[in-house]
């Protein structure tokens, strides 16, 4: 039996969302099946609740389904964050941005109460690094950025989509760096960091503090004590 995955753990997700939250809304496709669950206890229930989008495509799919969104104009720190992830390892240490919204994503689930990630099982790994480190960096001069990126021991590859350079929602690129193995992800993190023209890097450490993952249709939830 096939399971959705994505969508049993953003059901399970939406269960803690309380009336009167600011939410942060992630990004990516199991974000999408929490929208759609949150919008199902908006009609149902009469919820009251504003959201923070993390991209340009959670917002329009927030705004489709009548979910009330706000902007940190108003809030500067939300309830709870809800966000999905392409790798998450045994110390809930992520990597994110496959699609490519890390900054957002990474401001707003740093300012949440409790920051809630949502996963299917094969996001889980023992050791982070197999999926690409997803780095937004400044386009001007982003080849000699790069270069600096490679001496860190990894593979390069500009992101790309439909043949053009991608550009994130604040006009930056995207280089993804595949390291194959990362041993320390602080440590890591640290060092792309410190390199001019990085704006932000797709790993996520003691952020989460409670993961709910789906896998074959068995919900796991792993907690953190930050
Ligand atoms: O970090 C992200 C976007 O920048 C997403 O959370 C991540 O790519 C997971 O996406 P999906 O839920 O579609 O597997």
């Amino acid at each position: 039996m096939e399971y959705n995955d994505k969508l049993i753990a953003a059901r399970e997700a939406v269960r803690y969302i309380k009336e009167g939250m600011v939410i942060g809304i992630g990004s990516g496709s199991t974000v999408n099946e929490f929208l759609y669950c949150l919008a199902d206890r908006i009609k149902e229930e009469g919820l009251q609740i504003v959201g923070i989008s993390a991209s340009k495509k959670s917002e329009r799919l927030a705004r489709k389904l009548k979910i009330p969104l706000t902007t940190f104009a108003s809030y500067q720190n939300v309830d709870i964050s809800i966000d999905g992830t392409d790798e998450i390892d045994e110390q809930l240490h992520l990597v994110k941005g496959g699609g490519g919204s890390l900054v957002r994503e990474k401001m707003i689930d740093l300012v949440a109460d409790t920051f809630i990630v949502i996963a299917s099982g094969e996001k889980k790994v023992r050791k982070l690094g197999t999926f690409p480190v997803p780095v937004e960096v400044v386009p001007f001069g982003w080849q000699a950025t790069e270069q600096r990126l490679q001496q860190l021991g990894c593979h390069t590859k500009l992101r790309l989509l439909n043949g053009e350079i991608f550009v994130s929602d604040n006009q930056n690129y995207i280089i993804d760096c595949e390291f194959k193995k990362i041993d320390d992800a602080v440590t890591l993190h640290a060092s792309l960091k410190q390199i001019v023209g990085v704006i932000e890097t797709g790993i996520f450490t003691h952020m989460v503090d409670k993961a709910i993952i789906a896998d074959n249709g068995q919900i796991y939830v792993m907690k953190n004590i930050r």
